[in-house]
């Protein structure tokens, strides 16, 4: 599914209009309609207050005032502004006309939400620029201290609808109707706090300008990464379903290795090798049945000639899982510069990019898979600058290495050498103990043995990743939620895509 800019927004309306002869009154009036069916899921819920603010989304504010009053709930209005505009004003003059109560003084404020159920968040919409003061901070700090369920309108308020995302005060909902198409920032790990669970809504906007209307960001749905399943075919062998070699582990760290290749396996790999430290070797080898082990040598010149050998099995490649950056680097950049097939650089691999610092290692069919922390050691921001503005810095890491980067968190941002960022949102708080990263690395090498692009088989692998473990939580929920567990429920994620 496309995700939205907030200035992509407008643009949007006014080709509605130009095109298709479809006013905003008709679309606001279709976003009040599709908020109120959201709130009709609430049974219980009678009493409701409206904060309209003065834009269009306060405009829908209104909308949604009038029809819960037509349905007969009881609902007050606070209006921020009385000079509304277009719109916004039509919708005013209606409720006016209506026997809805409308206050405006600020003190009023904290006796009427005492008396509210749910609160309609209508302050600010994808408009919202800058920082929030006066008035409207104190909204949304009585608004957040309520206690009240917070329903938001579009997008909370206070959230810009793309780019750095500020700390100042933002409107924390229970949930958010977003209109149209859902906007970038709220499919970030920040954003989705504060949107709370997050509903798209048609609102009457064509199809037609839909699917020809160009962005550059989009959220990984199921529609997307169903046509990204590699195909299995009756006549078929294992040399059918390609071969990867995972290159990682030492001392203390054989599971990173186990993880992936469990994964890797699992993901439909036709044939696995690893590539690891003498003394890992039966570790591995009683660890991981399918899998065929080779030996690392210390001397790297005596080693060459072998691992020229060793690495033309494969088409793909994974590097870093548990690998350690002590005395690699030669082999590391041995094996960057060697091996011409995709490589999924990880763990590790990236640490030790980081600290050889020579970018021009990377090519088009690499995959880089950091964590924030990770990526902050390669592109020396800050993680918090980094997880401010994830979109905009994958895109413009990922055009500039010509790679595809993966960076990792409840969000991940899967940015391409073309700049397009994949926004992924399966996946749930199991996942944050060290080794889900191993297994997401395995899952992707298997995908990339089987034919996937980087670009693919980084999107596939991220959902199917997420999916197994939401799968697995459905089940036994978050706590005891293990890496190895998900290897397994890979089979799972793959049959509810099939
Ligand atoms: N096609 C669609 O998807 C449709 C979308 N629709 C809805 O329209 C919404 C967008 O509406 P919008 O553009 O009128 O702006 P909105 O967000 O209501 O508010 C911005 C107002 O706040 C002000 N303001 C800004 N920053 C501020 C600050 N820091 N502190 C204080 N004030 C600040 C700003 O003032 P200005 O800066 O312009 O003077 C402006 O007046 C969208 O989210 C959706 O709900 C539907 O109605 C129909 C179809
Ligand atoms: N709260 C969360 N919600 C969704 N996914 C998560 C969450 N926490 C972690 N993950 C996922 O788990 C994986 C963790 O990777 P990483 O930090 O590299 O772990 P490790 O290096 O220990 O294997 C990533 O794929 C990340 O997206
Ligand atoms: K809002």
């Amino acid at each position: 599914m496309k995700a939205l800019k907030g200035s992509d927004v407008k643009k949007i309306d006014l080709l509605c209009q130009e095109k298709y002869k479809i006013p905003t009154l008709l679309l606001m009036e279709h976003s009040g309609l599709k908020v109120v069916e959201e709130i009709q899921h609430y049974p219980g819920h009678t009493k409701f207050t409206v904060i309209v603010g003065k834009g269009n989304n306060g405009g829908d504010g209104l909308v949604v005032a009038r029809l819960l009053h037509l349905k007969g709930f009881s609902v007050k209005v606070f209006l921020t502004e009385e000079n509304l505009q277009g719109d916004a004003k039509i919708n005013l003059e209606i409720v006016k006309s209506l026997p809805i109560p409308l206050f405006r003084d600020l003190p009023s404020l904290d006796r009427i939400l005492e008396e509210t159920d749910v609160i309609i968040d209508g302050l600010f919409g994808v408009g919202f620029k800058g920082t929030i003061g006066g008035i409207a901070k104190e909204i949304v700090q009585k608004i957040n201290s309520s206690g009240k369920y917070v329903l938001c309108i579009d997008i909370p308020s206070g959230l810009a609808g793309d780019g750095p995302m500020e700390n100042r005060e933002i409107v924390k909902g229970d949930k958010t109707v977003t209109l149209g198409l859902p906007k970038e920032n709220l499919l970030l790990s920040k954003g989705r706090v504060y949107a709370g669970e997050l509903v798209v809504k048609d609102i009457g906007i064509p199809p037609e300008l839909i699917n020809q209307y160009k962005t550059d960001t989009y959220w990984l749905t199921e529609d997307i990464v169903k046509k990204l399943l590699p195909k299995r075919s009756q006549d078929s062998h294992k040399g059918s379903y390609g071969t990867g070699i995972i290159v990682g582990g030492s001392k203390g760290m054989s599971g990173a290795v186990i993880l992936a290749a469990h994964a890797a396996l699992r993901a439909g790999i036709g044939l696995l090798y690893t590539l690891v430290d003498r003394e890992l070797v039966n570790t591995i080898e009683t660890s991981s049945y399918e899998s065929i082990t080779l030996e690392m040598e210390e001397d790297l010149e005596k080693f060459k000639p072998i691992l020229v050998n060793y690495l033309a099995k494969a088409q793909s490649l994974l590097i870093g899982p548990g690998f350690s950056t002590n005395n690699r680097e030669e082999l590391f950049i041995y094996i960057l510069n060697n091996f011409p097939g995709k490589i999924i650089i990880d763990g590790d691999g990236l640490n030790l990019l980081a600290k050889i610092q020579d970018y021009s290692l990377i090519r088009e069919n690499h995959i880089l898979t950091p964590h924030p922390k990770e990526m902050s050691r390669i592109i020396g921001l800050t993680v918090e600058e980094i997880l401010k503005d994830s979109i905009n810095i994958v895109r413009e890491y990922s055009k500039k290495y010509r790679c595809t980067i993966v960076l990792k968190g409840s969000t991940t941002c899967i940015g391409t050498k073309n700049g397009e960022v994949f926004l992924n949102t399966t996946g749930n708080n199991g996942l944050a103990t060290g080794g889900s990263g191993d297994v997401l690395g395995g899952i992707i090498l298997g995908l990339l043995a089987q034919g996937l692009s980087v670009e693919e088989g980084a999107q596939l692998g991220v959902y199917l990743h997420g999916l197994a473990a939401d799968i697995i939580a459905e089940e036994k929920g978050y706590f005891s939620l293990l890496p190895r567990d998900l290897p397994e429920a890979l089979a799972l994620a793959f049959k509810k895509l099939y």
